[in-house]
This record gives C-alpha cells, structure tokens and sequence, in this order.
C-alpha cells in the first residue's frame, strides 16, 4: 500500500483534491487527483469506470452524490496510506493534459472595474459601462475547440487591424498581444434545452473550477468587435489550467458579492453567496505584475448560468463559462495587459524594460489560491503560456 505525505502549508492537502487528466512515462491518459506532489490514478485506486477515460466528463455528467462519495472515498483511502501501490504517481513524472472535453464555451464580463476600464479604452467617447451592463451579467460564446491545456504554446495570431487613421486596414501578426486573467467554471451535469438554471442549482450543477487566459489580440480585436463582439482577437487560444478544482473545496472561499445596484431582475437574484474569495496573481516572465482579486467581481457565477440559461438554452457536461478578466480597484490589480498600462502608454517594468504587450518568447503565468476548509489555503496550480512567433504565411494568404 502506498502512503502519500503532505507537508504542513500544502495547498494541495486534504481540503483541495483538484481532478485533472495525466499520462505517466510513456502510458495512456487517465483521470488523477492532485494531493501534495503526487497524483493518484482514479481508475487504477477506486476501481470505479467513471474513472476509466482520459477525461473528466463521464465522472462530471453523474452529479453532487457521487462527486461526495468519490471526495469521501479518496479522502479515506489517503488517510488511511490505503492507496494500490502503482496508483500513486510524482507529479514531476507525468505529463498533464485537458482535464475534460470541453462542450460549449463561453466567456463572461463580470468585472465592473475591468469592464470600465475597457470601455475607457476602447470608446473613450462612451460611457465606460453600457447602460446594460448592472443588468445582466454580459457575455459573448467563444471558441470551444480551441481550449488548451496550461503549458501549450501560443502561436501569435495574424489578421486584419486598422489604426484609426489608416484609410484601410492591413493583414500581419499581431502587435497588441495581451492576456486575460480569469476563473472558468465546468458544468458537470447538463440541463435540457427548454430549462433555465435557477441561481440555487448551481452547485447541483457546476462541477469546479479552473484558471483562464483568455489570450487577446487587442488590435484584431478593435477592428473586428464592431458590433457583434470578440471573434478571431480571442479565438485562437485560449489556456486552462490542468486541475479542475471541485465546488467541494471552494465551501470556505465563498462570500457575498460586493453589493448591487440597481437590484437585478428576480431571476438573477441570488438565495446563497457565490462570490469567490480566489486571490489571482499574474507572472510575465516570472515577475508577478499584478494580482487581481476575484471577491471583487459584480456578478457571481451563479447568476451568469442563471443568465445564460434562462433563454431555454441547453447546457452540457464539459460547457466552460469563464468569469471575464479578473480586476480590482487598483492598478496593481488589474488583469489584462492593455488595462495595466494603459494601451501601452503605462508601461510596467519587467526584466528590468518597460513593457506594454507580449513579445515572441515572452510567458505569462497565473496561479491562485483561495481559503481552504482547514484555515489554510488551496490552490489551483496554474496556467501558463509561451508566446511563438506568427506562422511565416499563415494559412497560405499573404499579408
Ligand atoms: O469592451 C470590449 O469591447 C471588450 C472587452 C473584452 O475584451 C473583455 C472580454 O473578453 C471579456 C472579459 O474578459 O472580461
Ligand atoms: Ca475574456
Ligand atoms: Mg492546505
């Protein structure tokens, strides 16, 4: 039997249990969970078919009873060093991977300050808050097939920009490559076309949580949205962080949002707290630059479902909704690029240069952490990316 230790201060102990998907030395995928440094094989140690593919989805698609009866288990068989020996890996010897198929994926605004700061920055003749905005909580449906995993490359995008004084616009690489820092939450049981989930089911049927960047090419971005929202600026990748943390383990994160006004409609009102205290904080080539703090976010995840649903649009087991970028009050808490400086004009010092968007080689790390039940606190591990040059022709189209 195997033993697994976890050192005092861990922020993967008992009260975290992130599941993810690994493949040991030269072996096939299959679904973990991360305690300490180690992974435990789910398959090989609760011999239980919800285990037995390379994805989280068939696990998530069976609901709150046996996510508690899975977290109880493992807890037990931990505790009790009861672990099959071979079901305990070191997570230094295994390569992680997308830890569930992703169904639909969609992508919120839920930070008045970023939302503000857009605004500000992109329609400096506008209000920064559409009048819409403390209404509903906005959002737009992005590209699901091309989320990745933490650690994959970020090729960077080509398209069309166009300054405002240009006549036309041109086609090239982007020159305003930025990141978003934000918090994504997977469905885990999937409601049928025809219902909307009210805000009280959320935890019937979100599954946990993972880190976001929502890669940006602001330049594509400003030419494009105009007026059906991001495309092509976003849709080239996307990261997630390997771990999907469970509901389970974010009990003691949970705090009331910072206040609403005006009181949205009924439907979007909330019975039970679902703001977050996650604290993020953002590396650019390992110096932290910022650190946003999710308890700061207007709406809660609860009320963007309930939003996102209350149509009549289905849901599935694998649908990503993510929070929209994470930013507090504060410069330094702020979790874009082009909101940190300021279009560019503000630039932070990193290695020692200032800096205003991404550069080839450049890498963006965001890690959190959030209180755990134990009065310490739990982490989320996180997503990181390396920034490639642009493909010399993309695509066979000449720039
Ligand atoms: O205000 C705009 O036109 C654009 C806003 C964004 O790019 C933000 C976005 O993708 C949603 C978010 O991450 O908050
Ligand atoms: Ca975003
Ligand atoms: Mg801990």
């Amino acid at each position: 039997m195997s033993t697994i230790e976890i050192p005092d201060g861990s922020l993967f102990g008992l009260d975290n249990l992130p599941y993810g998907v690994f493949s040991p030395a030269n072996a096939r995928p299959r679904a973990g969970v991360r305690v300490a440094d180690s992974v435990i094989d789910l398959h090989a140690a609760l011999r239980d078919d919800a285990f037995a593919a390379p994805s989280l989805n068939p696990f998530m698609a069976e609901g709150p009873a046996r996510w508690a009866a899975a977290r109880a288990r493992i807890t037990e068989l931990i505790m009790a060093g009861e672990l099959p020996p071979g079901a305990v890996h070191p997570l230094r010897e295994v390569k992680l991977r997308l830890p569930f198929e992703v169904a639909d994926y969609v992508d919120f605004y839920a930070s008045e300050h970023h939302a503000a700061n857009l605004g500000r920055l992109f329609r400096p003749n506008a209000e920064p808050l559409m009048p819409n905005w403390k209404h509903l909580p906005v959002g737009y449906h992005g590209r699901a097939g091309t989320v990745v995993v933490s650690g994959t490359g970020i090729v960077r995008p080509s398209g069309q920009r166009k300054e405002p004084d240009d006549p036309v616009p041109v086609f090239g690489p982007s020159i305003r490559l930025d990141i978003e820092a934000e918090v994504g939450f997977v469905i885990g049981v999937g409601s049928p076309v025809g219902t909307a989930v009210p805000t009280g089911a959320f935890g019937d049927r979100v599954f946990g949580a993972v880190l976001v960047n929502d890669w940006s090419a602001r330049d594509l971005q400003a030419w494009e949205y105009v007026p059906l929202g991001p495309h092509l600026g976003k849709s080239f990748a996307t990261s997630v962080s390997p771990w999907v943390v469970p509901l389970a383990a974010l009990q003691a994160a949970r705090v009331p949002l910072p206040g609403q006004d005006p009181q949205p409609l009924p439907y979007l009102r909330e019975s039970e707290d679902w703001g977050l205290d996650i604290d993020l904080a953002v590396e650019w080539n390992g110096e932290v630059v910022s650190r946003p703090p999710y308890a700061s976010m207007y709406w809660s995840p609860a009320q963007m479902l309930a939003h996102m649903t209350v149509n009549g649009a289905a849901t599935r087991t694998g649908d990503l909704f993510a929070s929209g970028t994470v930013s507090g009050p504060a410069r330094s808490q702020r979790g874009a690029f082009i909101e940190l400086t300021w279009g560019g004009a503000e630039p932070v010092t990193v290695g020692g240069e200032p800096r205003g968007f991404l550069r080839d080689g450049d890498t963006v790390t965001i890690t959190a952490t959030a209180p755990g039940e134990f009065g310490g606190r739990i982490g989320f591990g996180e997503v990181t990316g390396k920034i490639l040059p642009a493909r010399a022709e993309p695509f066979g189209v000449d720039s």
